[in-house]
């Protein structure tokens, strides 16, 4: 603009020198813009230069992708951090960042067409659309059925109140369950590296776990809408590991991990590759444990509306620092030992792979396992462990009574507690669960001694579950086909979940991408992913041919008075 004024106000002479220096100038920039381009070429990428790493898509396609994928991490990484506070915030950002570029580097760009929805914003951009998939879930009315509010018998356990405290002397039917009085809960002293706690009545002064074991009912194990269920899988995440001890009990090694405010986690380590899937000639008795299992079910199962597997969350551990050097177990400090690769290992002692040639490994110290949240003390919440009617035989040569005889189901139902109340088709609940994630090791099931047969049915022990995507296990669901009984609430979330909109495998993707593991690898391979969808459409096959075959009663009506849809 300056230069146009001078222009018009000189004369031909100055004005010719001022053209030349003009050329020169002119010159000088396309010099300087090909010194640019050549020698610094990433340096001097304009934006609309095709370096887009989307070979199929425009200029402005990208330049949009770029900003949308930034601004969907942000807002990613913040409602995660307000929702599912499971890592700090600093490192939360950090892990999301490492998840992005995980999928960012997993996905074949010539897919990008196929994988449009994913590609905005490669990694977060599949996770907000994901969270609005999950999100959507959770808020369908089938996950927010009116229930009855809960009475004081329907709670595992509860804190005293005063009166009930001074009562104590007279009150001999007093639950022993309970817990006692303030005094109780305080300790002096910051005993052995624990904390000092001191709890009251008051819930804002109990450790997450607490909480959680305040929180359990006759109904469920926890409350999905419960605040507490964020901060204790975060707590699970980040706590510091105070002890570690073999815990005894299973065949397969897994360790008691106790923490600083009087929390305890059983840990269960990787002790192979992700993605390995189960050899085809062991039988499901000797398949190695999963720590990505054990995550994977808790996640189906909060997916099913179950609510019957205590929280569990991945977490990397140091080997070294949290088991080796503070353990004071000395049977299982013996087995130690450094690999030729350097690596930090041990084994243990149990009755399966707890041997030199099957060690758990850190690299070198660093190692993926599972933490899943302890139920309370058996001596505070007793529980009872029930021998599955369709246990497996655990021979190579024998078979089963439920093998051999298609109306095994009939004799079942004519037997307490089968033959009352809901103990089937909550038993039918735990068959449709297992066959999804393929678990064949279902041989017992526990309840709360205190609740009765009124109850629900804890899910322990996933680990063998999520071993093979290339192949159902149909006899796992043999309880379903021979007994044809199913829960309506059950059977209208599983329809639920095979419409497009609400896909299980996209919401268990989603929902497992909460996990701080998740940020290392995906926790399910999406071929295990999609043998979720092929088994719950044959699940919703088995429950069509039972009611084609006439047979009376499949539905178990547990909705009276609900009419989402016709069944
Ligand atoms: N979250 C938990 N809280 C308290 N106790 C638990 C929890 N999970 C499992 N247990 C108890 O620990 C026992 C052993 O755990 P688990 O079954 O997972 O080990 P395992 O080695 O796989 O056993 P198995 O070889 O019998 O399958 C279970 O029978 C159960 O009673
Ligand atoms: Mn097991």
């Amino acid at each position: 603009m300056r230069k146009i004024m001078i222009k018009q106000n000189l004369g031909p002479s100055t004005r010719s020198i001022y053209l030349g220096l003009a050329c020169l100038s002119l010159a000088l920039h396309l010099l300087l813009a090909f010194f640019c381009l050549s020698v610094l070429q990433t340096a001097c990428v304009l934006p609309t230069s095709s370096s887009s790493s989307i070979p199929t898509r425009t200029d402005t396609q990208h330049s949009q992708s770029i900003s949308h994928s930034s601004s969907s991490s942000s807002s990613a990484a913040s409602s995660s951090s307000q929702k599912l506070p499971t890592i700090p915030q600093s490192e939360e950002h950090h892990q999301l960042n490492a998840n992005t570029f995980h999928h960012k580097k997993n996905h074949s760009f010539s897919d990008a067409t196929e994988r449009e929805g994913e590609m905005i914003g490669a990694g977060e951009g599949q996770k907000v659309m994901g969270r609005q998939k999950l999100e959507e879930l959770f808020k369908h009315p089938l996950y927010n059925l009116p229930r009855p509010e809960l009475q004081d018998d329907d709670w595992l356990l509860r804190v005293k109140t005063n009166e009930h405290a001074r009562d104590r002397g007279s009150e001999e039917e007093e639950r022993e369950d309970a817990i006692d009085d303030d005094s109780q809960w305080q300790s002096d002293s910051e005993e052995e590296g624990y904390d000092k706690a001191s709890w009251t009545r008051d819930v804002e002064t109990h450790p997450p776990w607490l909480r959680f074991h305040l929180g359990i009912s006759r109904r469920e194990l926890y409350d999905r809408k419960d605040p507490n269920l964020a901060q204790l899988t975060h707590y699970l995440a980040t706590q510091r590991v105070l002890g570690a001890v073999q815990k005894r009990g299973g065949t397969q090694l897994k360790l008691l991990i106790s923490f600083p405010n009087y929390g305890q986690v059983l840990l269960k380590p990787m002790r192979q590759s992700r993605d390995a899937e189960t050899d085809v000639n062991l039988f499901y008795f000797s398949d190695f444990e999963r720590h990505n299992a054990e995550i994977a079910a808790f996640h189906l199962d909060r997916l099913l509306g179950f609510n019957r597997i205590p929280p569990v969350v991945g977490r990397l551990i140091n080997v070294t620092s949290d088991v080796r050097e503070i353990t004071t177990d000395k049977r299982m400090s013996r087995t130690f030992f450094t690999s030729p690769a350097g690596n930090v290992c041990f084994y243990g002692q149990c009755e399966y792979y707890c041997s030199s040639e099957h060690p758990v490994c850190g690299r070198p110290h660093e190692l993926e396992v599972s933490l899943a949240a302890m139920l309370p003390d058996l001596a505070l919440a007793p529980r009872r462990s029930w021998r599955s009617p369709w246990r497996r035989s655990y021979s190579r040569i024998k078979l089963a009574q439920w093998e051999k005889d298609p109306a095994y189901c009939d004799s079942v139902k004519q037997r307490p507690p089968y033959d009352h109340g809901t103990r089937l088709v909550d038993f039918i609940d735990m068959a449709v669960l297992d066959f999804l994630m393929g678990n064949m090791d279902r041989h017992h099931y526990e309840t709360f001694e205190i609740f009765g047969n009124e109850t629900f049915l804890l899910h322990l022990d996933n680990g063998r579950a999520f071993g093979r995507h290339s192949r159902d296990e149909p006899s796992i669901l043999v309880p379903l086909q021979q007994c044809c009984r199913i829960r309506r609430s059950t059977l209208l979330r599983l329809r639920l979940l095979s419409l497009p909109g609400f896909r299980l495998s996209d919401v268990m993707r989603e929902s497992l991408l909460q996990d701080p593991l998740a940020a290392v690898a995906p926790l399910l391979s999406e071929p295990h992913l999609s043998a979720l969808d092929r088994r719950l459409a044959f699940v919703l096959q088995v429950v069509e041919a039972c009611q084609q075959q006439q047979h009376a009663d499949v539905i178990y009506n547990d909705l009276e008075g609900y009419d989402p849809q016709p069944d």
